[in-house]
């Protein structure tokens, strides 16, 4: 069947709109909202995309859910296609598909078409990139370990944490001129500064494989300094590191308080800009925050662009989860993972990424123990240590402005003299709360409820546990909370 462009459109419009749930908000808005279809015919949709990158992601995380809606239609489609640029006519695009490989990934890595079950994004890495951080020609001379060939811009997920370090990475990648010099990533433990940055090279290398590039950690371009020290190189290691085209060093405050490095590293970084060479630095804090940084060096360092990458959120931790479960798929078949088990653990996993990771990857392996469907039970089971460590620590100060918010009354009033029902009951639920979810004792609670007497604290908390068992509002209102707490 074939269904016309506008046509096409308008049903999508109303259709798409069953994804929000699914996906939730911010990716929908981020990512499905942006998407036209422009052609639905002989079991195809088409769609158009903005880049390659945002067809992979589109397929590789919302794929499934996009042909369940399109199928619930009652239009059946096998196969999404996503294509870049201007819209085409609908016959050009089916036909520019067939040249894909199956799993719908080209071996540039760009989409090119996507079927149901797609397969997982590691498996499409081509040989030709497990090279090492140096690439290009004298390769051997040039320090530096190999890149990660799970680290690159397919597999990085975007969200609001973390879009402006993403797009600026892109832009450095992309390479043409160099517009900021150097670009500074910085942001706390595993939140992915080294996944962009080997997602940089791995860009650069496949767009400009003449470039010499080299990405390593600033303790070894300590180590590689120091040797050339030791073995009166130097000469060749000033030529060396000066050669480069882009350098990229990671962790940077490392070398603060490592006065004759940190000598090297500013004589190298000037030359390299002189002479136009990209720079990127990654560090776990801002420039200005690295102590025994000298000063020269950081304004060097803020001199280009500096960006961050921040703590995750909800959606960009779900985000993860999907992509990795996906991409664990064929190692682990048979294993399948209760709804919810994600969502559970992008709520009680909030540390960072890479214990996010190794959790998911616990659970599957359970998984295949066990032999079974893995479900919310056995997940908290599982990972009792990781749960327990990151377990949110819910404050005095949080459990007032939500029962605030529920009972729609001021700060001021629920911790001020006012003694009317309206706001001496909201305020015993909030002590009660403060008691059962915080560790703080009644004298440090009745502090922060205007300096009330331990005794007012405690007589508020017994007053709620005889309530909770007669009143069946109250006890709604405190499962209600305590459920907004805990999210
Ligand atoms: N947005 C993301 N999408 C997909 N994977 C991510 C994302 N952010 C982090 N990761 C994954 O989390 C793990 C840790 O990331 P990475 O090593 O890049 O962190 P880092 O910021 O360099 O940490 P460190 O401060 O320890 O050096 C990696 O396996 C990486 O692939």
């Amino acid at each position: 069947m074939r269904v016309g462009a506008d046509m096409t459109n308008e049903t999508w419009g109303s259709m798409r709109q069953e994804l929000i749930a699914s996906v939730g908000r911010n990716n929908f808005a981020n990512w499905i909202e942006p998407l036209e279809l422009d052609a639905l015919e002989d079991g195809v949709a088409t769609f158009r995309v903005t880049s390659p990158f945002v067809g992979d992601w589109v397929s590789r995380n919302y794929g499934d859910a996009i042909l369940n809606v399109i199928n619930k239609s009652g239009r059946p489609a096998e196969r999404l296609v996503f294509e870049v640029g201007p819209r085409r006519e609908p016959a050009a695009a089916a036909a520019s598909a067939h040249g894909a490989p199956a799993n719908g990934v080209s071996a540039n890595g760009t989409p090119a078409e996507v079927t149901p079950s797609h397969g997982p994004a590691g498996a499409r890495a081509s040989s030709d990139r497990a090279a090492p951080a140096v690439l290009r020609g004298e390769a051997d001379d040039l320090p530096g370990p190999d890149l990660d060939d799970r680290f690159t811009f397919d597999s990085f997920v975007v969200g609001k944490p973390n879009e402006l370090a993403h797009a600026a990475a892109r832009r450095v990648a992309e390479g043409g001129d160099v517009t900021f010099n150097p670009l500074f990533l910085y942001g706390g433990v595993g939140l992915g500064k080294t996944h962009l940055m080997h997602a940089i090279a791995w860009e650069l290398r496949r767009r400009q494989p003449d470039l010499r590039v080299v990405y390593l950690s600033a303790e070894q371009f300590m180590y590689r300094f120091i040797q050339a020290l030791r073995e009166r190189q130097m000469i060749d290691f000033k030529q060396l590191f000066r050669s480069v085209d882009v350098l990229m060093v990671d962790d940077v405050q490392f070398i603060a308080g490592k006065d004759s490095t940190q000598e090297e590293f500013f004589h190298t970084f000037n030359a390299l800009v002189d002479q136009r060479s990209q720079i990127i630095l990654s560090a776990d804090r801002a420039p200005g925050e690295i102590e025994k940084m000298e000063s020269r060096i950081v304004s060097r360092m803020q001199s280009g662009l500096v960006v961050d990458l921040h703590p995750t959120t909800y959606e960009l931790r779900l985000g993860i989860l999907q992509q990795k479960a996906e991409r664990f798929r064929p190692q682990f078949r048979d294993i399948r993972l209760a709804d919810g088990v994600l969502e559970f653990l992008a709520h009680r996993i909030t540390s960072n990424v890479r214990v996010l990771e190794g959790a998911l990857m616990r659970l599957f392996a359970m998984g295949s123990l066990v032999g079974r469907e893995v479900t919310i039970d056995m997940t908290q089971e599982c990972l009792v240590d990781i749960l327990r460590q990151s377990d949110r620590k819910t404050t005095i100060d949080e459990i007032q402005r939500k029962v605030c918010d529920h009972y729609n009354i001021r700060i001021s009033d629920l911790v001020g003299p006012k003694r009317t029902r309206i706001f001496a009951r909201p305020r015993q639920i909030a002590m009660y709360l403060c008691k059962q979810m915080t560790q703080r004792s009644l004298p440090e609670i009745g502090r922060k409820f205007g300096g009330r007497d331990h005794t007012t604290i405690l007589h508020g908390v017994k007053k709620i546990e005889e309530l909770r068992g007669k009143d069946s509002q109250i006890a709604e209102d405190l499962e209600m909370l305590r459920r907004a707490l805990e999210a």
